[in-house]
This record gives structure tokens, sequence and C-alpha cells, in this order.
């Protein structure tokens, strides 16, 4: 009797005993198979879903938020598995010191990407080409002969040209609604494309919106560079990407068959060489051990393109949105600037380097609004251990440099913009102080910083010297909406409209 009633009561203690110790077994396995520090001393992180890993919990955020909210849990550095691939992600100024300073060697190689093979030319350009005697070469091009100061500054009448163009646009719109993003990304890659070809280049028009093309498309997320081992994905997005590749290829193609004609036909001196010029002429002179070839340079110019256009702009429309939330500031570089070239009446680079204050405002900028939060991702080549954790070869390594430059423990009151921390300090985003590296730091740094500044510093003076600014429809200065959206950059989600006024002098 006892016994029946104690077979025919599910919740009997002998039952709830059993279920609890099989569910405990359960529990047990699942956590060893999920946890990422099952056999190896793997850095700590959230439990991984077979065949997703990760990246269930990306829906909705963007990566570098996702990944801070992340890093609160379980630390400076953290493990995560996006689809088949394992990653370590870094979230403090110490571990990024770690990576790009104390085994720099060790991780400065790039994953090979399925987008940035197809679009550059098998990774021969300099963002994405894998560590060795290749990109030795193109990067030392790039530093000894592209982007040294010598050269931008030749780039400096196509700056002052197409940002006076800018401001006279703007001037005929007085009183109205401006939309600001649409006229500074056009601004910036007109003066990178002007560098980059020539002014006389007839295709420079199509190679932007083809290249605006490109970028959409590989700003988006890959599937296939999270499962490296499946063709089938690989095959699929090579066709997405190999579409709009061919196009630009074909224009870039045209760019340098223009120029080869060119030099045939007339011999220009040194200071009207553009890029592609310069890139041409080391083809040329060089034997055919270490020759380029026209696809190395057309993903050379790819690259400067990119650089040069995107992340510049994003830094201006993102300076401007931050002037009209905090007027203060506003009013401070507006003073600045008027005073510097009140004498002399117009804004040319001359007198830049006296802009103290705006040259805080850049770097508060680039401090809140890194425009490439992540960085761009690292490899490891070899095994080797962070912080007592074990990192295996070909590990990806992704930087959170957003999350760097708004931790708390670096920067008082971290969200706000307060552009005079970095007055009287010597804080630099040369890649020295690893609690800000909007540059990225190491062997791998942006090589293109020369060529950067100028065009934020030119474009962002002129603005604030020739108008005053307001929101439209009555909106308050703190109610401008700052989301940020995905893509290769980091850009505003919304575009930046905003009243040009004119100042009574
Ligand atoms: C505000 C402007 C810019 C920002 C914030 C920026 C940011 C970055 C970052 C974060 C990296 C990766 C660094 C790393 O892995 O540690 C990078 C690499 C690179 N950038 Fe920039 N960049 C800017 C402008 C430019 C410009 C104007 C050019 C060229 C004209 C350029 C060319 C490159 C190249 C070629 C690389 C690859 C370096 C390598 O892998 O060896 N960048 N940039």
């Amino acid at each position: 009797m006892t016994m029946e009633v104690h077979d025919a009561n599910p919740f009997s203690v002998y039952s709830i005993t059993s279920i609890l110790f099989l569910l405990f077994i359960l529990f047990k396995s699942l956590q060893k198979w999920g946890s990422n520090n099952s056999s190896t001393n793997l850095a700590p992180g959230p439990r991984t879903l077979p065949l997703i890993g990760n990246l269930h919990q990306f829906v909705g955020l963007l990566p570098h938020h996702c990944l801070k909210n992340f890093a609160d849990k379980y630390g400076p550095i953290m493990h995560l598995k996006l689809g088949e691939v394992s990653n370590i992600i870094i979230t403090s100024p110490e571990m990024a010191q770690e990576i790009m300073k104390t085994h720099d060697v060790n991780f400065c190689d790039r994953p090979n990407l399925v987008s940035s093979r197809t679009v550059s030319y098998n990774n021969s350009n300099i963002v994405f080409s894998p560590y060795g005697e290749y990109w030795r070469q193109v990067r030392k091009i790039c530093t000894v002969e592209l982007l040294t100061t010598k050269r931008v500054q030749s780039f400096r009448s196509i700056r002052e040209e197409e940002v006076a163009e800018l401001v006279k646009k703007i001037g005929e719109s007085e009183g109205c609604v401006v939309n600001l993003t649409q006229s500074i990304y056009p601004m910036t890659y007109g003066i990178t494309a002007r560098a980059a070809f020539g002014k006389k280049s007839r295709y420079q028009q199509v190679f932007i919106s083809k290249i605006e093309e490109q970028l959409e498309l590989i700003g988006g997320f890959s599937v296939a560079d999270l499962y490296p081992s499946s063709r089938v994905l690989e095959m699929v997005a090579k066709v997405k990407f190999e579409k709009v590749h061919r196009e630009v290829d074909r224009v870039l193609q045209d760019i340098i068959d223009e120029h080869r004609e060119r030099h045939r036909s007339s011999s220009e001196s040194e200071a009207e060489e553009d890029l592609v010029d310069v890139l041409l002429k080391y083809q040329q002179d060089n034997d055919s051990e270490t020759r380029l070839t026209d696809d190395n340079i057309k993903a050379v110019i790819q690259d400067i393109f990119i650089g040069g256009g995107e992340t510049s702009s994003s830094v201006v429309e993102w300076g401007m949105s931050e002037l009209i939330r905090n007027p203060r500031v506003m009013e401070k570089a507006q003073a600045e600037v008027r005073r510097v070239y009140g004498e002399k009446g117009y804004v040319d680079e001359t007198e830049l380097h006296k802009m103290i204050y705006l040259k805080c405002i850049i770097k508060e900028t680039l401090r809140l609004h890194p425009p490439v939060p992540l960085l761009v991702p690292r490899e490891s080549r070899e095994r080797c251990q962070i912080n007592g954790y074990e990192i295996p070869s070909k590990t990806r390594v992704i930087i959170n440099a957003w999350a760097i430059g708004r931790n708390h423990e670096y920067w008082s009151e971290a969200q706000s913009f307060k552009p005079e921390r970095f007055l009287d300090n010597s804080i630099d985003f040369k890649g020295t102080h690893f609690e800000f590296i909007p540059f990225g730091a190491g062997r791998r740094i942006c090589p293109g910083i020369t060529f950067a500044i100028p065009n934020v510093e030119l474009p962002l003076a002129q603005l604030l010297y020739h108008f005053d600014w307001k929101l439209p429809n009555k909106m308050k200065n703190d109610e401008l909406d700052m989301t940020e959206s995905g893509g290769i950059t980091l850009r505003r989600k919304n575009d930046l409209c905003l009243i040009p006024i004119i100042p009574e002098t």
C-alpha cells in the first residue's frame, strides 16, 4: 500500500531527489560544454550555445555597446564565440597595452575575411594584408611616400578649395535647414579623390558612388566570416561582394590607365603629383621582385579612400553634434577661431596650429565617438598568455576603443563632452596612451593620422568661423538625437540638420 502511494505520487521524496540529481548532472555537463574554460584556461565569458556561440546575445544592440555590457560582467579580457570563431574582447587600457605593445608582434596579423579577400584584391591592401614582407612594403610606401607631412601639405590648396565650396553652399542656405551630414561626407570624399586621382580625373564622381555602394555592402554583418569552414557560405558571400567589386575595379583600372596615358604625353612636376602618380612611379622604379601589380595599387588606393573619406567625415559630423549640444563649448570655440582669424578675415591652414581649444574638441570627439569603435580586428599568430589566460593561435582579437574611451576609472565624468580635459594635458592619440586609442596602436596603428587631422580641423574651423548654428523646429540643444548607427564607421543614425546664421560683424 505504501509502495503504491509512493509510486503513484510523482513528487515523492525519491522522485524529487532523482530528478534533482539528474538535473544537476545535466546542468554540470551543459556548463562544461558551454563553458569557455573547460579544457584550457581561457578568459571568462558568457555561456555559448551550440552552432551560434554567443551570436544571439547581439540581437538589437550595436556590437560595441553589447561588448561593453559583457565586459561589465566578465571583465576587461573575455572570451566570446561568434559562430564557430573564438574571439578575445579587450576593454581596458592595461589589456590593450598587453595586446598592442607587450605582445604586439604576436597580435599584428589580421583575420582572413571573405569580404576583404574579395574586395581588396586577395588582401593586398594595407588594412587586411597579413603581417609579413608584403605588408611591410606597402605600409612603408604609405608612410614614406604617400602620407608624409610634406605630401599632405602639398594637398593644402585642394582642402582649402573644397572646404570653401562647402561654406559657400551653406551660406546660400542661410536661415534654412541644412543637412550637414549630406554636405560633409561628399566634401571629404572630394578632398580624398582629388588627392588620390588629381584634378583631371573624369572618373572621380562615379568612383565615389561605387565605393559608397561597396562600403554599404561590406559594412554589414558577413555570416561567412563567422563560419569560415563553410564553403557554401563563402561562395554566397563572394557572389554578393564580387558584383560591386567588379564595378569598382573597372573604374580604378580606368583611372590607372588614364594616369599612364598622361605620363606618356606630358612631364608634370612633382608638385602636381597625386597619389596614383606616386604609386605608378614606385611601380616603374622597382625591380620585378618587389614590383607592385596594378591590383596592389588599386587595393592601396581603396584603403586611402575609405580611410580618408569615412572616418574624417564622421569626426566632423559628431564634433558639430557635440558643439550644438554644448553651447558653452561652441561659444568658446567660435571665440577662438574668430580671434585667430579675425584680422585675416578668412580661414586657411596657416593658423590652424594656434587653434588649441579646437584641437581639444577634436580629441574629445574622438574619445566619445571613435569612428572605428572596435578598431580593426587582429589575430594571434601563436599561442600565448595574457593576464594568466590562454590565447590559442588564430584567435580573433577585438579591442573596444569606444568603451575604453568611456571608462570611468580613467576619465572623470566619462560620458560628458568636456574638451578642457585635454588642455595642459599630454594625452594624445598617437598610440602611447592606451586609454585613448581611436587610431589604434603598435605596428598596425593607423598611418593616416597626418592626412586625417587637417581634413577635420579645417572644416570645423570654417564652420565655426562663418556661422552661428541653431537647431530646427525650436528644438532645445540637449534634445538633439545622438543615436549611433552600425556600419563600417560609427555614423549618426539620423542626419545632422542645422540652421546656419551668418553672424553680424
Ligand atoms: C579620423 C580618421 C581616422 C581614424 C579614426 C582611423 C582609425 C584607424 C584604426 C582604428 C585603424 C586600425 C589600427 C589598429 O589595428 O591598431 C586604422 C588603420 C588604418 N588606417 Fe586609419 N583612421 C583614420 C584616417 C585614415 C586616413 C586618412 C587614412 C589614409 C589616408 C587611413 C589609412 C589607414 C590604413 C592604411 C590602416 C591600416 C594599417 C595597417 O593595418 O597596417 N586612416 N585606422
